[in-house]
């Protein structure tokens, strides 16, 4: 089986979005492609002396609504087609979020669980020499995402810092809290997700408190989903995974447990008294809930029609193709779509932003007050859009954050 593109994907998606609205065929097409985007080599000098030399992108999809805002990638496998979706993605998620921000995301084809700490480094100072004179405050923004962390964040900060000879620190998001980070940033992509689950729960009178979930991927979004599930609203996790494969236990899983098993073996999959299984079963079990946190491209025609969870958070992004959906929507499987439910990140990466840029520090409960009123916002809307039409949820989201980013490119006189 062929893996399917994940930016044919997002333009597919807009196309089904350009026949709802409507919309005039040459914005269409302007829509369909990034504005801009930057592919570079970054030498790196290795631990043993060698240098080597890495592939890295920047793609800036549109900043009608402001500056572009979104992660950077570390990955084997990243494409250039896959930041191009990602940047696609993050478009339609700041405009749904209301955010003043555009759309982008960068990627760089590297595996860093294969680099020691100082080729890390080295690797995110060299990123930011080759993109520098093209991002920062008012341009484009990046964060964390897949494989990079907000160690990471504070290199990419301080090179960018050093080169522009200030302390920039509203260059990035994402940071640690010691050096402009946001209190809630850490989780706030689950949390987020958390507060639009809660949202769909109780529109479709699911008492969360006795709900089942299964969790695929144990990075930053799957483990605080983890957590975050059992925190608010004491939901059972039954199943978690990560590359390696996953562990299911009908009894539940503990979060403190995964986590210590995770540090200890760099997998979840060898929880003691859980049953080892692939990340493919953990898609079809018997769940009241499915959070999905890790890469593009898992819920596919083969299994979509297997899933039994009655809803679907995508915290990760892409993770469903077209013709999965159109199965899921016939099957009454409510699909919360990722760009509504993954943007409690980017929600709080702009409050990252005020507040450096302000020079505020706001607590904790100002962070997750403000983030619960955004994502309830945002998904209340999408909701009101799927009953308007009689589309599913992550058609509604297209109709509502696209109608937006062509109102500000007419406004601003560019169509
Ligand atoms: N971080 C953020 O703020 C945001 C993230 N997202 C999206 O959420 C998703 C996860 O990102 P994030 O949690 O940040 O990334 P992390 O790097 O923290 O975690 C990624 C997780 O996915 C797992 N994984 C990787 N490949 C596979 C695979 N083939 N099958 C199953 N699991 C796999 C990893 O496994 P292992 O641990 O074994 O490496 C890891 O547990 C991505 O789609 C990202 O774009 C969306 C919005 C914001
Ligand atoms: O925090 C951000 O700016 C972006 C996070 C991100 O990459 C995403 O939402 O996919």
């Amino acid at each position: 089986m062929t893996k399917s593109n994940p930016f044919e994907i997002a333009q597919k998606q807009l196309d089904d979005c350009a026949k709802i609205l409507n919309l005039d065929p040459g914005v269409h097409e302007f829509l369909r492609h990034p504005r801009r985007e930057f592919h570079v080599s970054i030498p790196v000098r290795m631990d043993d002396g060698s240098i080597k030399i890495f592939q890295g992108y920047r793609v800036q999809y549109n900043d009608a609504l402001g500056p572009c805002k979104g992660g950077i990638r570390y990955h084997p496998d990243e494409t250039i087609d896959t930041v191009r979706a990602l940047a696609a993605w993050m478009t339609w998620k700041t405009s749904l979020l209301g955010l003043p921000l555009g759309g982008g995301k960068g990627g760089v084809i590297c595996n860093p669980k294969e680099l020691s700490t100082g080729e890390q480094e080295r690797l995110c100072r060299g990123y930011v020499d080759m993109v520098w004179q093209n991002i920062g405050p008012e341009r484009d923004v990046p964060a964390p995402d897949v494989y990079t962390t907000p160690q990471m964040m504070a290199w990419m900060m301080d090179e960018y810092s050093k080169l522009t000879g200030s302390n920039n620190f509203g260059c990035i998001t994402g940071k640690p809290l010691c050096v402009g980070g946001s209190c809630g940033r850490s989780d706030a992509t689950a949390r987020g997700g958390m507060y639009a689950l809660r949202e769909a729960a109780r529109e479709l009178g699911i008492d969360l408190s006795r709900a089942t979930i299964a969790i695929q991927g144990y990075g930053n979004a799957g483990s605080y989903a983890h957590s975050l599930a059992k925190e608010l609203f004491g939901s059972k996790v039954v199943a978690v995974s990560d590359s390696k494969g996953g562990a299911f236990n009908p009894a539940g899983i503990e979060p403190a447990e995964a986590s210590s098993v995770k540090a200890e073996t760099c997998t979840v999959a060898s929880i003691p008294d859980a049953k080892r299984i692939s990340n493919e079963e953990l898609l079809e079990l018997n769940v009241d809930i499915l959070i999905v946190a890790a890469l593009e491209n898992v819920i596919t025609k083969e299994n979509a029609g297997n899933i039994k969870a009655k809803i679907i958070l995508e915290l990760a992004n892409g993770p469903t193709t077209p013709e999965a959906d159109e199965i899921l929507f016939n099957n009454k499987v409510h699909v919360i779509p990722d760009f509504l439910a993954n943007a409690g990140g980017v929600t709080v990466s702009y409050f990252e932003m005020v507040q450096n840029i302000m020079r505020y520090c706001w607590s904790f409960e100002e962070v997750y007050q403000r983030l619960d009123e955004r994502m309830t916002m945002a998904y209340q809307g999408v909701l009101a859009a799927s009953r308007q039409y009689n589309i599913n949820m992550r058609q509604a989201a297209y109709t509502v954050a696209v109608a937006r980013v062509v109102d500000a490119m007419k406004t601003r006189g560019w169509v």
